[in-house]
This record gives C-alpha cells, structure tokens and sequence, in this order.
C-alpha cells in the first residue's frame, strides 16, 4: 500500500498537466505482432509502449517470490492474476511521463478489463486487434528467436488455448461497445502498419477536433486515489 502512494506522488508531478490521458490496448494471440506493430506505431505515433508480457518479464529479473510465482505461471502459458500485471502497468504509466500508452497483451481475459476499471479506469480510445491464423503464429513464434521461456511447443499449445477460451470475451466485449479495430495480421509488417495507420491517423483527427474528454473533466486519477483511500485497491470492495 505504502508504495502505491509513493507512486501517486510521482504522478502529480510526472504527466503534463491539463492534457488528456489517452489509451490503447493492443491484443492479438501470441506471435501475431502485436510488439511488431507497437514499435511502428511509437515512433509514428508518440505513443509510450507498455508490454504486459515484458513488464512481466522484468518482474521475473527481480529475485522475490512474486517474481518466482510469475516465472512459473509464463512458462506453464497461464496468465497472471490480474492484480500484480495492473499494478505494473499503472507504476509504468506514472513514471513514464507521457500521456499516450499503448497497452500492449492487455487486457487478456475479462478479469484483467474489470481489474484495469477497477483501478485505472481510463476506458480506451479503441482496442486495436491483430488477427492471424494459428499456424502463422505458431511458425512465428518458432522462429523468433528471443530467447524466451515459453516458446516451446508444449507452452504454446497452452497460450493459444488461453487466447481462445479466455480472451475471445474480451474481444466481443469491446465488439459491442464498438471499439474494435480489427487488421489483417497475417501480412507483412508493413502492410498490416497501413491498415494500423489509418486507424491511429483518425484518433490524431478526433483530438484535432477536439472530441476527446480532457483529463479535468474525466480525472481517472482522481477516483482511483480516493478509491485507495477507501481501501478497495486490493480488488476486494470492503465497503460492502
Ligand atoms: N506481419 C508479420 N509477418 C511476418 N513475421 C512477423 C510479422 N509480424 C511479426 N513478425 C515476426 O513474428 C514474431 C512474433 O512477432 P511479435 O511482434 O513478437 O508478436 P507478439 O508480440 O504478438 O507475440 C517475431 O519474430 C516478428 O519479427
Ligand atoms: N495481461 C497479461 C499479459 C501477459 N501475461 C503472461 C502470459 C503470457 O503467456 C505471457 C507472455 O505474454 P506476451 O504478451 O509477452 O507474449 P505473447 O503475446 O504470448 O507472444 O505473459 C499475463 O499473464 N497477463
């Protein structure tokens, strides 16, 4: 709890101020290049990338238990409780000083999206999706290369497992709402970036015209922090 105020404190004086705060989740299955496009989409766009999965993967450096539990949790291919992946998210938005962050593997299932309401509660511009088959996912992932824990075949059989069960309702979630921006992954990266460009180019156009809400009016940050005072940041409302 301590160190959550402590990160509220670098808030006031971190993000610009009087300026809209605005968000993107990027999701897609795993390999389907959703890092890929991030990296084209930040340095056209000004965006700050935040990686849940690499988050993650810097928590795992760090020698403590929650790292050990999140070491063990990846390389079985199951997901994070919602709650520490949030917590990293919120800490990397605060110290980044930027007021655009593209929310990159997140949210992957509809606890994450009631998590990130709870306790950011910012509601994203759009939800960018990054469709592709599972075969060129599965060849992508097997030839990238980086190194990573959990691309081998067993652990991959259980993301997409996960992909399917548990974030396909989040998907349909912002279906509904109409914020899915849905490409065509399976192309080359710089074919999928025309598709993705025009998407991002329109959200430059809407805050041209001045349709956004301001940070003022909506001040997220400002519930969230009488929502810690209430004591409800560890998910469980006590109020009730
Ligand atoms: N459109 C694409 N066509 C072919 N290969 C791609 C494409 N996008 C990404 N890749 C490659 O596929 C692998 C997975 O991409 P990555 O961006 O890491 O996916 P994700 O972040 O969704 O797991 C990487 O090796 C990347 O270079
Ligand atoms: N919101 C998230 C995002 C990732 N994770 C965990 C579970 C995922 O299998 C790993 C890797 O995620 P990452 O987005 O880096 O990679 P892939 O899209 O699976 O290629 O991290 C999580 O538990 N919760």
């Amino acid at each position: 709890m301590a160190e959550v105020v402590e990160v509220h404190k670098d808030w006031i004086g971190s993000f610009p101020s009087g300026k809209k705060i605005t968000v993107v989740f990027v999701i897609g299955g795993p390999g389907s290049g959703k890092g890929t496009q991030c990296a084209k989409i930040v340095s056209q766009f000004g965006f700050t990338h935040l990686s849940a999965g690499d988050l993650l993967r810097e928590e795992v450096k760090s020698d403590t238990e929650q790292g050990t539990m999140i070491k063990n949790l990846m390389h079985e291919g199951k997901l994070v409780p919602s709650e520490i992946i949030v917590r990293l998210l919120l800490k990397a938005m605060l110290a980044s000083g930027n007021d655009k962050f593209l929310i990159d593997g997140f949210p992957r299932d509809e606890e994450n999206r009631e998590a990130y309401e709870k306790i950011i509660n910012i509601e994203p511009e759009f939800v960018l999706l990054i469709d592709c088959s599972r075969e060129e996912m599965e060849r992508r992932i097997l030839h990238r290369n980086q190194g990573r824990d959990d691309d081998n075949m067993e652990t991959i059989r259980q993301r997409f497992e996960v992909f399917q069960q548990s974030t396909l309702p989040v998907i349909q979630h912002y279906e509904k709402m109409g914020k899915l921006r849905r490409v065509d992954g399976t192309r080359q990266p710089d074919m999928v970036f025309e598709d993705v460009k025009v998407i991002f180019a329109q959200l430059n156009t809407q805050a041209n015209e001045g349709s956004g809400v301001s940070r003022v009016q909506t001040n997220p940050f400002k519930r969230w922090f009488l929502d810690l005072f209430c004591g409800c940041f560890d998910m469980q409302d006590r109020r009730n």
